[in-house]
């Protein structure tokens, strides 16, 4: 059954939205770069247009369900969401959202690691930090949060996006069990959602100890979490999964490796995300506290 469609939706009109280029390939989904311009005179703005790929029933719903989520939600520190536009030969949807002009961490790190000091990535981490707190105060849980998603507003601003992967714990419970695991990006997932499929708000701690590894690595491919781990497993691992190895890897208490010129400290909150026990991990506001103070003491 359809989730009941946004009363006070924003609807983009299609014949109004000029395609400029292509932004990169999501879940589920493509994004565009566009101009909304109904006038008509190239003054109109820029936005994000997130086409859904395939017309699949169950990819609609997940859709839907991703814009009712991103319409809620409003935070600084979370992409903002615009409205939608109905194509409607096609019976499709996109989803409309502010443009972040300078693209994904990934891309703006590794660009600009000369002159990104250790302030300035432990300003983007403490971001995120709130922008994931906001979300946890809304009991939602990302499920993706890696560096990928993370886009940069500004020199001095990131904001967490795509919440493809997002669901809502139910209020008689502090997990949600995921019952048909998709494409799962599982070298930044916790033990417990490798194993157990079991997500909550101390599996997004962990992702969010990836995330940093991928910010003091500046998102460096040659250190890129997958290639680190899959370098401890071993390439030519045959039979039994990539994430049998990789629980057991996490379960020896092997973890990733500090970054090189990463302050000790930082490294040290890496660690704390990745306890393997989850009620050992902290929640994502005493994450912040800490970063805040970190923020404090780098005299740079
Ligand atoms: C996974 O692919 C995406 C692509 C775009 C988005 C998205 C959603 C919501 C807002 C938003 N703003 C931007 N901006 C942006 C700007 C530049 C670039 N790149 C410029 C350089 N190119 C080589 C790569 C793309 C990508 C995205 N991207 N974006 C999310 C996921």
């Amino acid at each position: 059954s359809y989730s009941h469609p946004q009363h006070d939706q924003t609807l983009f009109e299609e014949r109004y939205l000029r395609y400029i280029s292509p932004l990169g390939k999501g879940n589920f989904g493509s994004v565009e770069l566009c101009r909304y311009d109904p006038l008509g005179d190239n003054t109109g703005e820029l936005v994000a247009v997130k086409k859904l790929q395939s017309n699949k029933q169950s990819n609609l719903e997940d859709f839907q369900k991703e814009v009712n989520t991103l319409h809620v939600l409003h935070c600084d520190y979370i992409v903002k969401y615009k409205g939608v536009c109905y194509s409607m030969g096609r019976l499709s949807m996109s989803l409309v959202m502010e443009y972040l002009p300078y693209g994904s961490l990934i891309g703006y790190l590794e660009k600009n690691k000369q002159n990104i000091n250790t302030r300035r990535m432990l300003l983007f981490a403490s971001q995120i930090c709130k922008g994931m707190e906001y979300l946890q105060s809304l009991r939602y849980v990302h499920r993706d949060l890696a560096a990928r998603n993370i886009l940069v507003a500004s020199e001095t601003l990131v904001k967490i996006a795509d919440f493809g992967l997002t669901k809502v714990i139910p209020h008689n419970k502090d997990y949600y069990r995921v019952t048909q695991p998709g494409e799962s990006p599982i070298f930044w997932y916790a033990p417990e959602s490798i194993t157990e499929s079991r997500f909550s708000q101390k599996s997004d701690v962990w992702s969010f100890g990836v995330v940093l590894h991928e910010i003091f690595s500046y998102c460096d491919i040659r250190f890129n979490p997958k290639r680190l781990y899959m370098q401890e497993i071993g390439h030519n691992v045959l039979g039994t999964s990539i994430s049998v190895h990789l629980a057991n890897l996490l379960k020896g208490n092997w973890r990733l490796p500090s970054p090189s010129n990463c302050p000790p400290k930082v490294y040290l909150l890496m660690k704390q995300c990745w306890a393997h026990d989850f009620d050992e991990r902290p929640y994502f506001s005493n994450l912040g506290n800490q970063i805040e103070t970190m923020i404090q003491d780098e005299r740079e």
